[in-house]
């Protein structure tokens, strides 16, 4: 009896453990909740809740009442946006190996986007574009490409000597000039200039990428239709895209192999490095390194929806706008340039480490109008859990870098320029978080360009401190306009308005721009 009732007990004993195995395992294989959101829709989830116009503001405010890691659901995609740096690094630094992809997108191969490795999905492919890329801007050989960003700025300089109340055209110039010739040698004209149409003709069509705001992207099948249905008036855009985004991709590459372009070039550029490189290979796999030469050339001066124009571009109108509402900060560079660099010269990159107020106007400029307020989404790669939040495989990830640079707990006041809020005892401050950390993105993705973006950055930012004054502009009545910094929507966010007075310093100011920037626009290849 005893023995039969411990053989019961103990029987029921090991029923009971293999019952509770079972409940503990299937409960850790039931992925945790989803991090909070606003309660999804059925069917089209919360596509009422994402914010279209300036969504990062959108975004914070989702973020104050449902936390800094969030979830949204549009048509059974989960969103998951991070509004703190700290858990930005957790996912996409140190959980670098799953969160390094990018999100499934029609829209990228129906513009005609699918070449550029930006866009790519994590793996082999990706990898091997992206190490391409980088043999030609990583710390130890960016310096080759100083000549072309020397002479962009100096186009800058001679270019506004006209005095113009709104500089953006002449920035994107001369970041045009920059991206061609360091490209492929291509020296730009001062008007009509062919390949400056076909960069603006591609860069344009990147506005259709946006995914999650076109029916296509849902539907990929309309795309078959028939371009001249009625209605289809999408479709031949469209296809006109593809048009121009080929045109970008081909045209610059071919022209300069054929040696067919008009003007002069210049013999040091990445297009006739890697030509070099492909004429020691067998005949046999020449034809497959080419069609990738191509497409990195064609990424460094298109990048993503054009980076090194679009965000160089979108950061220096920022600078032009925060020096003519500042005008303190612009005295305080001034007088530490005339102190380090002196009346004779313009600033060199060799002058970086002595001009601390130059660097943090810099890291300012960075931090205040941020051209990439959402940076680029993330996706990952596998099922995830995160402080007890379950993250599904192929999620998009949104870090909110526009909120996180405009925390008033790192950075007090965020809505003014304050350079000094990265000084301390006339030095850098390394306790205060470097802009630069989410600015230009996270882990394996991480902005190749950054190296580059920060000697062009430096260049031109203490070459224009250095010889103009940049005021206010000036109404009819010649009182001055307060202009309200607005950013617009968009992957890429513009400022809606810059305009400005930008007068030389001095007569001797002028006498330089003159002599410095002619001699570095001298025709001659270098
Ligand atoms: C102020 C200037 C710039 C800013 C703020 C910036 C910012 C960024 C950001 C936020 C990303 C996405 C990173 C991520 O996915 O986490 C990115 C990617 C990228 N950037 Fe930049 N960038 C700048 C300049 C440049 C320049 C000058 C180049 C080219 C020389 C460049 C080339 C690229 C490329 C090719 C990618 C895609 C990388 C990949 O997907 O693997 N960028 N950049």
């Amino acid at each position: 009896m005893i023995f039969s009732l411990s053989l019961v007990a103990s029987s029921g004993l090991a029923a009971l453990a293999i019952l509770l195995i079972f409940l503990y395992r299937s409960a850790s294989s039931v992925p945790g909740p989803l991090p909070p959101g606003p309660p999804p829709l059925p069917l089209v989830g919360n596509i009422f809740r994402i914010p279209k116009i300036a969504p990062w503001v959108g975004y914070q405010e989702l973020s104050r009442q449902y936390g800094k890691i969030m979830s949204l659901k549009a048509f059974g995609q989960t969103f998951i946006v991070v509004d703190d740096a700290d858990i930005a690094m957790d996912l996409l630094e140190k959980r670098s190996a799953i969160y390094s992809s990018r999100p499934e997108s029609n829209m990228v191969a129906l513009v005609g986007w699918d070449w550029n490795f930006g866009m790519f999905p994590y793996g082999a492919q990706w990898r091997r574009y992206r190490r391409m890329f980088w043999q030609h801007f990583h710390t130890g050989v960016v310096s080759k490409h100083d000549p072309h960003v020397k002479r962009g700025a100096a186009i800058l300089l001679r270019r506004i000597l006209q005095s113009k109340p709104d500089p953006r055209e002449d920035i994107r110039h001369s970041l045009a000039a920059v991206v061609l010739g360091m490209t492929y040698g291509i020296r730009i004209a001062e008007k009509n200039d062919k390949y400056l149409a076909i960069i603006e003709g591609g860069s344009a069509t990147g506005e259709h990428l946006i995914t999650a705001t076109s029916i296509l992207e849902f539907l990929p099948v309309l795309a078959r239709l028939p371009t001249w249905l009625p209605g289809a008036s999408f479709l031949r855009t469209l296809q006109r895209c593809r048009k121009a985004v080929r045109e970008m991709r081909f045209v610059p590459w071919n022209d300069t192999k054929h040696g067919i372009m008009d003007g002069v070039y210049d013999a040091s550029n990445i297009a006739a490095e890697m030509r070099e490189e492909l004429s020691r290979l067998t005949a046999e796999s020449v034809a497959e390194e080419e069609a990738v030469a191509l497409d990195i050339a064609a990424t460094v001066y298109s990048g993503e929806t054009t980076q090194l124009i679009s965000l160089t571009f979108s950061t220096l109108c920022g600078f032009f706008l925060a020096m003519s509402l500042y005008p303190n900060v612009q005295r305080k560079a001034q007088a530490e340039l005339d102190a380090v660099v002196g009346p004779g010269r313009l600033p060199e990159l060799e002058d970086l480490d002595q001009l601390p107020y130059v660097n943090a106007i810099i890291k300012e400029a960075l931090r205040w109008h941020h051209p990439t307020p959402l940076g680029l989404p993330h996706a990952n790669t596998s099922d995830d859990e995160y402080c007890g939040y379950f993250i599904p495989k192929g999620s998009t990830v949104i870090v909110n870098v526009w909120s996180i640079l405009h925390n008033p707990e790192y950075y007090p006041r965020p809505d003014e320029f304050v350079p000094e809020r990265f000084m301390k005892d006339g030095n850098l401050d390394a306790a205060v978080r470097d802009p630069s950390t989410v600015a230009f993105g996270f882990g394996r993705r991480v902005c190749p360009g950054r190296h580059l973006a920060d000697n062009m950055l430096f260049i031109y930012i203490s070459s224009v401190l250095h010889t103009y004054n940049i005021t206010p502009p000036l109404d009819k009545h010649g009182q001055p306009i307060h202009i309200q910094p607005r950013g617009k929507s968009g992957i890429v966010s513009y400022l809606e308005d810059v305009r400005c007075t930008i007068k030389p310093r001095s007569t001797s100011a002028e006498a330089l721009i003159r002599t410095c920037a002619d001699g570095l626009l001298e025709t001659r290849p270098y």
